[in-house]
């Protein structure tokens, strides 16, 4: 189905005394694989983060560089160096867990390349007979989310797993330090178009408070904390490149998967959402079922009336990862105005990670890492993107969409 990020290596010999004398070059067309003095001209250079925002967070790594000694001196920074002692130093069962998750990921990812799971991303028979529910979740989803709990579970490192798949969280050892809540594949739906899909992560600390309470009990509260406290989150997007995009609050950073060697390696430090975009990203089929507010909104930055006076373009590719990392890269506002999306398992992962890059998250009126959640599966409409974006939309007030008489497609 989608296909792997593509190393292109060069063999032919080539008969063209045209041709410059360092044609064909010596190493391999791999983005991730340059020469080595083209990446120490980019790592050299020093790259300072913020101290981390959360107060909450387990670990503490006021501030810290990533440089050229950072890794094997190969040039190349995995997670697992970014994040241990020689990095941001988050705490040895911080990075356990990572490569665990690094793990599930790519196990993921291989799943939906994979030409074999292609039927995988259809709803089964079984259940399009007992509900007409879009949301009707498919084995492809299933699946993910039992790759995802295996490794949580032999990580050793997590209490509690809460998943947009689950009724209920689910409780896995008692005195491990974290709670882990995920959309194990978002935008699935779209898989037989090869489309990119994405995974969603958050983590907490366990709260050793709740530890006497019952397990149903502490499973359910744990899960509930507020975005505001998540330690780490990040996305995974599976796509022409797998990337993962995390933050342990301290900045935004994006890890691309480097088929050659299974790695992920540092190839966005320090993300920083452009102020303002020029780009929106919504499904407008669904104008007229927008308050008025949205749609003078729209209707403005798309006639280059508004503060920013440049007529806006849309994208909307109707993947939530997909459509989040190309606002991050371009800036502008991706958004999804009626209650669709989950607060837990996609809005605050997702607002942590663009608030640490620079941007903001809101539900059209309030942050969304200060909204309490009260139900497991609450679902809220979602705004992220570039400051100057989002305060303009806010600025209209009457922004979240109220009618939802549920969409066929
Ligand atoms: O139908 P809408 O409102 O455009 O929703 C699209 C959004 O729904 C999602 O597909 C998630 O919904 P599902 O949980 O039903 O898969 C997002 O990836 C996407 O951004």
């Amino acid at each position: 189905m989608q296909s792997p990020t593509t190393t292109i290596i060069i063999t032919a010999t080539i008969h063209n005394s045209n041709l410059t004398p360092n044609f064909p070059p010596k190493f391999p067309l791999n983005p991730l694989r340059l020469p080595q003095e083209f990446f120490n001209r980019r790592t050299t250079t020093s790259i300072s983060m913020a101290a981390a925002s959360s107060s909450s967070s387990s670990f503490s790594s006021s501030r810290f560089k990533v440089n050229s000694k950072m890794g094997n001196g190969d040039g190349f920074v995995t997670i697992s160096e970014y994040a241990g002692k020689g990095g941001v130093d988050v705490g040895d069962d911080l990075v356990v867990l990572f490569s665990h998750l690094e793990y599930a990921f790519k196990r993921i990812a291989a799943l939906v390349a994979s030409p074999a799971n292609s039927s995988l991303g259809r709803t089964s028979d079984a259940a399009q007979d007992i509900a007409s529910d879009r949301d009707k979740p498919k084995p492809l989803d299933i699946v993910s989310n039992e790759i995802i709990l295996s490794s949580l579970r032999n990580s050793g490192k997590v209490a509690v797993m809460a998943s947009e798949e689950d009724d209920a969280p689910v409780w896995i050892a008692d005195n491990a330090p974290f709670v882990v809540v995920t959309d194990p594949l978002d935008g699935s739906r779209n898989i037989d178009a090869s489309i990119p899909t994405g995974t969603i992560f958050g983590i907490y600390n366990r709260l050793i408070e709740l530890d006497s309470l019952p397990v149903e009990e502490k499973a359910m509260l744990n899960s509930l904390q507020s975005g505001s406290r998540l330690i780490a989150a990040g996305y995974v997007l599976y796509s022409s490149a797998t990337i993962i995009c995390t933050t342990f609050g301290s900045g935004s950073h994006a890890f691309t998967l480097d088929h050659s060697t299974g790695d992920f390696v540092l190839t966005h430090p320090n993300i920083k959402i452009p102020p303002r975009g020029q780009i929106y990203s919504v499904n407008d089929a669904r104008y007229f079922d927008w308050p008025e507010g949205l749609r003078r909104y729209i209707d403005t930055i798309r006639q280059g009336k508004g503060k920013f006076p440049k007529k806006y373009s849309a994208r909307y590719i109707c993947s939530l990862v997909a459509d989040l990392h190309r606002t991050l890269m371009y800036g502008g506002v991706a958004m999804n105005p009626r209650d669709h999306l989950r607060l837990v398992y996609e809005a605050n992962p997702l607002s942590f990670v663009v608030e640490q890059a620079g941007g903001k998250g809101s539900d059209g009126k309030n942050r969304i890492l200060s909204i309490q959640p009260v139900k497991l599966h609450q679902r809220l409409p979602l705004f992220l993107g570039s400051p100057d974006d989002i305060e303009e939309l806010e600025s209209y007030g009457d922004v979240q969409q109220t009618v939802n008489p549920g969409y066929d497609v």
